[in-house]
């Protein structure tokens, strides 16, 4: 992380989405008084004082947080971003911003900047809290090298980063890891109902839905075989593994979990054009 030695990082916003990626940061080195949290909420400014953070009440003091920051970050809800940004716009100054909002791309948010274009759009998620977080990353050609690694070492200290080309394409990195998080959550919480419905007691029931959801993603990542191969192996002819995979197929759940992605994708999508209003 030699990239970020001395760089001041503010955060706008200091939500789950910010508080997720400052303990990647801090647990990857970063010294918490380099990181500035501007923050509506007194009791959001106490904990992460706690945590040795420097904090900004951005209703009394919208541009501090900005003003000497090298790297800020937007961690705002969508929906707020015009306003919150529109109170410090004026006071940018050649820093890297990374925009985490969902949906909101990077014409619109240097619209809403007043014409600022150091801008890169960023779609992580919160196991960044852990450093397992899978981020996705988008610039535009204002972006320097320079810029681009500043911004790849914000979000690696979090886990996985993966630059994309094409804009568009963020709306699928949202679809397949920034919104996914829920979806796995979603299948433990099935998992252990099911388990629970099958007579174990709840707490057996999640310790062995996380344990094989943690084993099967670490296998599949380890392995040489493809994740259909993997899932062959498992199942054994006319045995058990078969009758609940057919189960699945037969409730067509490939397919509605690629419908419930194409909906991630949709909103984010829809989410642009409200803003762009
Ligand atoms: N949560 C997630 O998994 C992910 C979220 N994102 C994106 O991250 C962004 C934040 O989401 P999330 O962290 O979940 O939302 P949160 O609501 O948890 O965080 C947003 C924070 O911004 C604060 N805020 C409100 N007004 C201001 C202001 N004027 N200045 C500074 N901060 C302000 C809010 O305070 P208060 O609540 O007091 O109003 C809140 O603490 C969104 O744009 C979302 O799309 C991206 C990827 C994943
Ligand atoms: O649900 C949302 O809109 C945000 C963006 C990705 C995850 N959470």
């Amino acid at each position: 992380m030699a990239v970020l030695d001395n760089k001041k990082i503010s955060f706008i916003g200091g939500g789950n989405m910010a508080q997720a990626l400052i303990s990647g940061l801090v647990g990857c080195g970063i010294k918490p008084n380099l990181i500035t949290v501007a923050d509506p909420s007194s009791d959001a400014r106490e904990q992460l004082a706690a945590k040795g953070l420097s904090t900004v009440d951005p209703m009394a003091d919208p541009k501090s947080a900005v003003i000497g920051a090298d790297i800020v970050v937007l961690a705002v809800k969508p929906q707020m971003m015009k306003v919150v940004v529109g109170a410090f716009a004026d006071v940018l100054d050649n820093q890297l911003v990374i925009s985490v909002a969902a949906g909101l791309s990077t014409d619109l948010l240097s619209n809403m900047l007043g014409g600022y274009s150091n801008i890169v759009r960023a779609m992580p998620n919160t196991p960044s809290m852990i450093q397992m977080g899978a981020t996705g990353l988008y610039g535009t050609d204002n972006i320097s090298a320079e810029q681009k690694e500043l911004a790849t070492a914000v979000m690696e200290a979090s886990g996985l980063v993966m630059w994309v080309d094409d804009e568009e394409h963020m709306h699928a990195v949202t679809a397949v890891s920034g919104s996914a998080p829920a979806y796995m959550f979603y299948f433990i919480e099935s998992m252990v109902d099911g388990a629970v419905a099958l007579g174990l007691d709840k707490e057996q029931a999640s310790a062995l839905a996380m344990q094989t959801m943690l084993g099967a993603a670490k296998m599949a990542m380890n392995s040489d075989d493809a994740p259909a191969e993997l899932r062959r192996k498992v199942t054994s002819p006319n045995g058990t593994t078969q009758a609940a995979v057919e189960s699945m197929q037969a409730n067509e759940i490939g397919r509605q979990i690629s419908e419930a992605m194409q909906a991630c994708y949709d909103r984010s999508q829809a989410l642009s054009e409200e803003m762009s209003k």
